[in-house]
């Protein structure tokens, strides 16, 4: 079986697929954290694998960046391979006071300037949430294991180089905790599929012109956030 974006065999993918934008990303959290890890896509190199944590079943897929890039792999996912479950662990821009690099932000909400869900909802404005049981999962376990973590709205942005001067302030004014380029597309989708989704992220700039980390740091240096997201889905 295939689709035009993915070539792997029925049932190649878990319920449960990590979703990080960068598909070395992907790769490196096989390898780490994998056991049995299996390459099942290399289409454009949108790398995806799956293997065992902790003995249960898991997959990882890079969706590339932005909603349009995630929403192709998302929706091949769910409606040719049977994809239950997505969340997306990605990086994101941080916009709230007091947030510092390395910080995780649980994105109860998503903001975005994106249309795709007024597309979904005849243009009226849809309310793009994380599902529940997910979300209460991943905060429930991030307090077990006494994990620091934010959970609030975010901004998924068409433009990573915004325009805007005073979008900043605005979000914070808003309460929006950060800004990335994909949770509110997934939940469109996820409401629209009847799947469930949550964006996990990891605080990798500080908005407008902070501090940020190395290409390599967004690769390889988001442990902790991988392992929450891992313990926080398998089941006990
Ligand atoms: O680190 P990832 O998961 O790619 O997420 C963020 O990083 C990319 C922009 O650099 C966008 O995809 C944004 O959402
Ligand atoms: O989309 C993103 C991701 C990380 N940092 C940003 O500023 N924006």
């Amino acid at each position: 079986m295939s689709t035009p974006h993915i070539e792997a065999d029925p049932g190649a993918f878990a319920d449960t697929v990590l979703l990080p934008g960068d598909p070395l990303r992907a790769a490196y959290i096989a390898e780490r954290f994998f056991s049995e890890a299996e390459c099942v896509n290399t289409v454009r190199n949108m790398l995806g694998f799956t293997g065992r944590f902790r003995g249960q079943r898991i997959s990882v897929m890079g969706t590339g960046m932005g909603i349009p890039s995630c929403l192709i792999y998302a929706t091949e996912l769910v409606q040719h391979y049977g994809v239950r479950r997505l969340l997306r662990i990605g990086t994101c821009g941080g916009v709230a006071e007091g947030l510092a690099l390395g910080d995780l932000v649980l994105a109860l909400g998503a903001c975005t300037d994106s249309a795709v869900n007024r597309q979904r909802f005849a243009g009226l404005d849809f309310a793009a949430t994380a599902s529940w049981p997910l979300l209460a999962r991943i905060a429930a376990e991030a307090a077990a294991q006494h994990c620091r973590l934010k959970v609030g709205n975010v901004f998924s942005s068409d433009l990573f180089y915004a325009t805007d001067p005073d979008a900043t302030v605005r979000m914070r004014r808003m309460g929006v905790l950060a800004v990335e380029m994909e949770a509110a597309g997934l939940y469109g989708l996820a409401a629209e599929r009847g799947v469930e989704a949550a964006a996990l992220l990891s605080v990798s700039d500080l908005l407008p012109d902070g501090a940020s980390m190395s290409a390599e740091q967004r690769r390889a240096g988001l442990d902790r956030m991988v392992e929450l997201a891992l313990s926080a889905i398998i089941e006990p």
